[in-house]
């Protein structure tokens, strides 16, 4: 009887999809099976009905790594293209980067590749006895879908390289002392669902779901309009990420500059984005084509007249926003949104020369704006229900996820993290080594350390709105002189190859010494470190000193109401701040860590270095009162346990 060869998904009513690997006898990674993988976990993070995925391999056995037949075809044939691409499009987006839950059901044996896949999932669970292993050297190869990384970061350095420089596979009973496996099947599966990663991820999943309820807008009988043509103005890193995003859904876009050049420039930045998305095999040339021609580029008003919404995302300048705000009041229709891209300003200010305040809302997108997920909508008292719906539906249409919030300065993202970066810069003040805040800050989760982070945003960016949070939160900021001094010195970051790492073409960017005599120039200036020597400080002092500040601050969003729910703001927080999701978000990590803890940790910082770690008074009162910050979502798991073939089809459910 012929084999039976593929990869299959079963759904079932409980929103888990079954992702099952066949391939006799062991389950090996042929090309077939791969094809058949990247289809299936694309389905599988697409349908909406999909809640969460577990993979698994038929027979008893989960895969035993890449199809070794494919070697000795190259070596055959010299074609080494026969090799499938996997790493980056398999395991890295379709896997790692899921948004839904992704657990590995290993049984029998995962080796090779097919441990590969097991360590990109979110989660893995092996029965007892199963052998695991990265046996590749035994090839004459090494691990090629990220088991180098991913193998030591899970089970440490020296077992992981152990493991791998030598061949050793190790069962599943050690692999879960290891920390490879999360649980052992049968015996610990209830552990595993219970586990903080498997809470945070069903918590990000269900908190995310909350953000489309918007009391008095969604639950109103409001229906939302068609949006066929939008403007963009300005064709900035920003504009025209906004412009690019809206294509890619079938909308007809604007885009407006101040004169050809600039506009020739934003029309070339839409065009890159959208070849970038066709070389990563995201996008098909010919929808690639599609979406451009959508685009048409202008200098003046003229074609605004029948507009449905304007986006306006030219510099954090007030002036020039509000001079934008009164024209296109004039020239655009009636019904049109006036929305503004802005990060930082209030809309109100910028409103304020219209008689148009209904309509005035904010769109603001996160950079790169056709690939962040997140889309604050910004309403002021005066904007109406049906321009928050339309903002929602559309935000929705271009597959970002909406989450509607106040007006006040920095919104509620920007706002809750602006003292992230204060903070690493008041530990680089007292002498702490800037690339150790940068690694210790990537190690707890986040992509980019605060350093990093402003080397990609821009230095000047930081210097144009720090006025503005010093007049709205004054009392609780660091002014340290370092980005002055960085600019004065010509670095602005990643935009000009020079920050405080250096930026080259094809390569990683790389710690940059002579940044050194910039920080300590800074360090002269501020002259805060104890007795004039470094502070000694451990990682943990250093994650907490950094993310403390800014959950003090998320604690003041919520007390003000900016945001509708606090766990909105844990949404926020992971897709606008790529905050890790298996924490949960900001505040979701911030309870299991214990409000209590926090403020007390604060108040003693506050103690040390000063009003800017001072505690507020949410925070105070919620640990006073030995409450959490985010009331927890009222969900409790079910579960199906094991089928009989072992294949294990649970699930966890919402009871509210
Ligand atoms: C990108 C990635 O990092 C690269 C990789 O994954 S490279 C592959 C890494 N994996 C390995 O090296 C595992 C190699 N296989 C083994 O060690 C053993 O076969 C095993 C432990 C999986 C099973 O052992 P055992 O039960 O004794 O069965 P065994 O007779 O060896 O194999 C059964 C059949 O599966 C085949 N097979 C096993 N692993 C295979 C693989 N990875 N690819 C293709 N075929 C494989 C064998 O050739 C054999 O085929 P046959 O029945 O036609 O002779």
């Amino acid at each position: 009887m012929a084999k039976k060869i593929g990869v299959t998904m079963e759904v079932g009513n409980d929103g888990v999809a079954v992702i099952t690997i066949s391939n006799p006898p062991v389950n090996s990674l042929a090309s077939q099976i791969i094809s058949g993988l990247k289809e299936k976990f694309q389905e599988a993070n697409q349908r909406s009905d999909v809640k969460a995925i577990v993979l698994t391999g038929n027979g008893g056995r989960f895969s035993g790594g890449f199809d070794i037949n494919v070697f000795q075809q190259v070596h055959k044939t010299g074609d080494i293209s026969l090799m499938p691409e996997v790493s980056v499009d398999l395991v890295c987006n379709l896997m790692e980067d899921s948004r839904k839950p992704l657990v590995a059901a290993v049984e029998g044996l995962a080796l090779g590749g097919g441990l590969e896949l097991a360590m990109a999932c979110h989660a893995r669970v092996a029965a007892p006895k199963a052998q695991l292993g990265l046996p590749e050297l035994t090839l004459g190869i090494i691990p090629g879908f990220g088991g180098t990384q991913r193998l030591p970061r899970l089970v440490g350095l020296e077992k992981g390289a152990n493991m791998i420089l030598l061949s050793k596979s190790i069962s599943s009973e050690e692999g879960y002392k290891l920390g490879l496996i999360d649980a052992l099947e049968a015996e610990s599966f209830k552990q595993l669902v219970l586990s903080d990663t498997a809470k945070a991820l069903v918590h990000v999943f269900f908190a995310q779901r909350a953000t489309s309820k918007v009391p008095k807008v969604t639950d109103v009988g409001l229906k939302p309009r068609p949006m066929k043509k939008v403007a963009v103005i300005g064709g900035g890193l920003m504009g025209s990420g906004i412009a690019t995003a809206l294509l890619l859904s079938n909308i007809r876009v604007l885009l407006k500059e101040i004169n050809s050049e600039y506009l020739l420039k934003g029309i070339k930045s839409v065009e890159a984005n959208l070849k970038g998305l066709v070389s990563r095999g995201k996008l098909t040339q010919d929808k690639a084509g599609k979406a451009f021609s959508l685009l048409k580029g202008v200098l003046d008003y003229t074609e605004f007249k029948d507009v449905d919404m304007v986006i306006e995302a030219v510099i954090e300048n007030i002036q020039l926003k509000q001079k934008i705000f009164k024209e296109i009041e004039e020239v655009c229709p009636p019904h049109c949104i006036l929305a503004s891209n802005t990060s930082t300003i209030d809309l109100n200010v910028i409103g304020e020369k219209t008689n148009s305040k209904d309509r005035i809302v904010g769109a603001h997108f996160f950079s790169p704006a056709h690939l962040m997920t997140l889309l604050e909508i910004v309403r002021t008292e005066n904007t109406s229900a049906q321009v928050i719906l339309d903002l929602m539906a559309l935000g929705k249409a271009i597959k970002k996820v909406p989450v509607v919030v106040g007006n006040c300065i920095g919104f509620a993202v920007n706002r809750t993290f602006f003292p992230y970066s204060q903070a690493a810069h008041m530990l680089v003040n007292l002498g702490v080594d800037l690339f150790r805040v940068d690694s210790v800050i990537t190690s707890f989760g986040l992509p980019l350390g605060p350093f990093q982070l402003g080397d990609l945003a821009g230095h000047g960016i930081g210097i144009a709105v720090k006025d503005i949070y010093a007049k709205a939160y004054g009392d609780r900021m660091f002014s340290s002189p370092l980005t002055e001094l960085l600019l004065k010195s010509g670095r602005n970051g990643k935009i000009n190859g020079r920050g405080y790492y250096i930026y080259e073409k094809g390569s990683k960017p790389k710690p940059d010494s002579s940044v050194l005599s910039v920080v300590e120039e800074s360090r002269k200036l501020t002259n805060i470190m104890p007795g004039g020597k470094p502070i000694s400080v451990t990682d943990k002092e250093i994650v907490e000193m950094i993310l403390f500040p800014v959950v003090n601050e998320a604690c003041r969003v919520l007390d003000e109401g900016v945001v509708i729910r606090a766990s909105d703001l844990d949404v926020a927080s992971v897709l606008g701040m790529s905050f890790p999701s298996y924490r949960g978000g900001l505040l979701f990590w911030a309870d299991t860590v214990g409000p209590k803890y926090i403020y007390e940790r604060l108040k003693r910082l506050s103690e040390t270095y000063g009003g800017f770690f001072k505690p507020s008074r949410y925070l105070e009162e919620r640990a006073t009162k030995g409450m959490l910050l985010v009331k927890s979502l009222n969900f409790s798991f079910q579960f199906v346990m094991w089928q009989e073939n072992t294949v294990f089809n649970h699930v966890y459910r919402q009871i509210y």
